[in-house]
């Protein structure tokens, strides 16, 4: 399978905010491969650029050699080209080995003001590479050295260099406006030799800009690299720095005064759940109420109310289990049932209804063998929240605790009637699973204060607790049964210890 390639000829940033290592990250971050020749390395941080050692232009020229020689590159992408000669062995390997597209990134001045490419190198700019490139990315100060040191000030200036860059030879030219002064949004023109396009965002607040010019290049070029057209992945890049820059705007890397932003936002966001990810505390299992909508109504019960009384009568964790609703009645159930839940520290599952938990921010899920599969749930839930699974067997038991379930349901252990044709698994079906199973467990099926005692007195020790969908529910008082039932599930505990 062939997949989208660039390759990214630039300087190595050591704060890894802009050149090489921002075109790595930007690339990873659109899904694209990038493969690197270095033409200098910098010692740079965020307070500015403290050393620069440029490669010797024959093994720059090697470099390329290697990678185009060999790999298949869809978009060469250029950054920090510091000598005439780097320029020339470039020009010369593209004509060597031809690509789908040239994109030009004209870095000349860090923006902490340190010169990365001399004004000697504009010539060959000019003259080598601006001919062949399909778009060019100058800032404003660079645009403004292309031109001889043309003021630009004005969003008709960008717009007047636009034009005069493009006689140079690019088919297209990107102006940055970054750091245009006057500017409440983030405007670039762009121009294709035809039509101008002012694209606008919005200015993030941020000092994390260190490397926005780097990785729009980047950008540009994966999304060339994919097969967009050249307005379409401007844009796309555009919008890409907009949404970093905004994830990013608070991120504290460096004491100087333009730090790096964060490229892969959507990878770190899930590494940052994972951080605040409180485990699933086994412990919550130890009287689970599900919800029946037929016994509330049977019982002129809402189901806020019976959550309600479960919750004061000692359940730890509820699940509502409401087969029948109303999708939109359901959700504004939940949501009141998480506001319930959560005012008494107790978690609240949904049975099966991934999309009522997200809407409703519920906790977590509970789903049976026939619903969408674990492994799934959990890429669309994320790692916070807590899954669970029914199991009759081992094996079952076994694929919910590779596919990131945080506890499985056993049962049914004894018959019942809110769950049709479903096989008992007894007792022993229950100590068979809980035996084999590396997740906690939870047993469910006709449980009831008259057989709750005898279930966890089987004195396995990750069965931790038991599920009860009549034993609470189908009863007159919801909180006297509850009641009941945790001060049964008490004694048996201290029986078993
Ligand atoms: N604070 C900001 N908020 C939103 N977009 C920005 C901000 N600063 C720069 N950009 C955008 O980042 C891209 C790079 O622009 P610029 O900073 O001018 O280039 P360079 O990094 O080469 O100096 C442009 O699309 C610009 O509009
Ligand atoms: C190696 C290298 N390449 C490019 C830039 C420009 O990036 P910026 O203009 O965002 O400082 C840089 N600072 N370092
Ligand atoms: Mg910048």
């Amino acid at each position: 399978m062939k997949i989208p390639h660039v390759l990214t000829v630039a300087g190595s940033d050591s704060g890894a905010g802009a050149g090489i290592q921002a075109d790595l990250k930007a690339c990873a971050a659109r899904g694209v491969y990038c493969s690197t020749v270095i033409t200098a390395v910098t010692a740079q941080n965020t307070v500015g650029v403290q050393g620069v050692n440029i490669v010797p232009e024959d093994f720059v020229a090697e470099q390329l050699k290697s990678v185009l020689s060999d790999m298949h590159v869809d978009v060469v992408k250029t950054g920090m080209l510091p000598t005439i000669g780097i320029v020339k062995v470039l020009h010369h390997s593209l004509k060597e080995f031809p690509v789908q597209a040239l994109v030009v990134d004209p870095v000349m001045v860090s923006t902490s003001g340190d010169v990365l490419a001399g004004p000697s190198i504009l010539a060959a700019f000019r003259e080598e590479l601006l001919p062949m490139a399909d778009i060019v990315t100058p800032n404003l100060k660079e645009a403004s050295a292309l031109l001889g040191g043309l003021q630009l000030e004005t969003v008709s200036d960008m717009c007047t260099a636009a034009k005069l860059i493009h006689d140079m030879g690019p088919r297209n030219v990107l102006v940055k406006g970054g750091d245009l002064p006057s500017s409440l949004d983030a405007v670039d023109i762009f121009f294709d030799g035809d039509d101008f396009y002012e694209l606008r965002s919005s200015r993030i607040k941020t000092r994390n800009t260190h490397g926005t010019g780097c990785t729009l290049a980047s950008c540009i070029a994966a999304e060339l690299a994919k097969g967009s057209q050249i307005l379409s992945a401007v844009k796309a890049a555009k919008h890409y720095i907009e949404t970093a820059l905004d994830y990013s705007k608070d991120i504290a890397i460096g004491n100087g005064f333009q730090g790096p932003f964060d490229h892969l936002l959507k990878l770190k966001s899930n590494i940052r759940n994972s951080f605040r990810k409180q485990a699933f505390n086994p412990a919550n299992l130890f009287l689970y109420a599900v919800t029946d909508s037929g016994m509330n109504k049977k019982w002129g019960r809402s189901i806020t109310e019976a959550v309600k009384a479960a919750i004061e009568g000692g359940a730890t964790i509820v699940q509502l289990r409401e087969k029948d609703a109303e999708t939109r009645d359901f959700l504004e159930a939940a949501k009141a049932c998480v506001e319930i839940c959560h005012s008494h520290g107790v978690p609240l599952l949904i049975n099966d209804r991934i999309d009522v938990a997200l809407a409703c921010d519920a906790d977590g899920v509970h789903v049976g063998q026939s619903d969408i599969p674990a492994r799934v749930v959990r890429t669309l839930l994320g790692p916070e929240k807590i899954i669970g699974v029914s199991c009759k067997t081992p094996e079952q038991a076994e694929k919910a605790w590779i596919d990131g379930a945080d506890y499985i349901g056993c049962g049914g252990v004894y018959p019942t009637n809110t769950k049709a044709n479903n096989i008992t698994v007894g007792l022993d079906g229950l100590k068979t699973v809980c035996l084999a199973s590396k997740l906690p467990v939870v047993a469910i099926g006709g449980i009831n204060a008259s057989n709750a005692r005898t279930v966890m007195e089987i004195g396995v020790p990750n069965l931790k607790g038991v599920a009860v969908v009549s034993a609470l529910f189908d009863r007159e008082c919801v909180l006297t049964e509850t009641q009941k039932l945790h001060g049964d599930l008490t004694q048996a505990a201290a029986m078993v210890k």
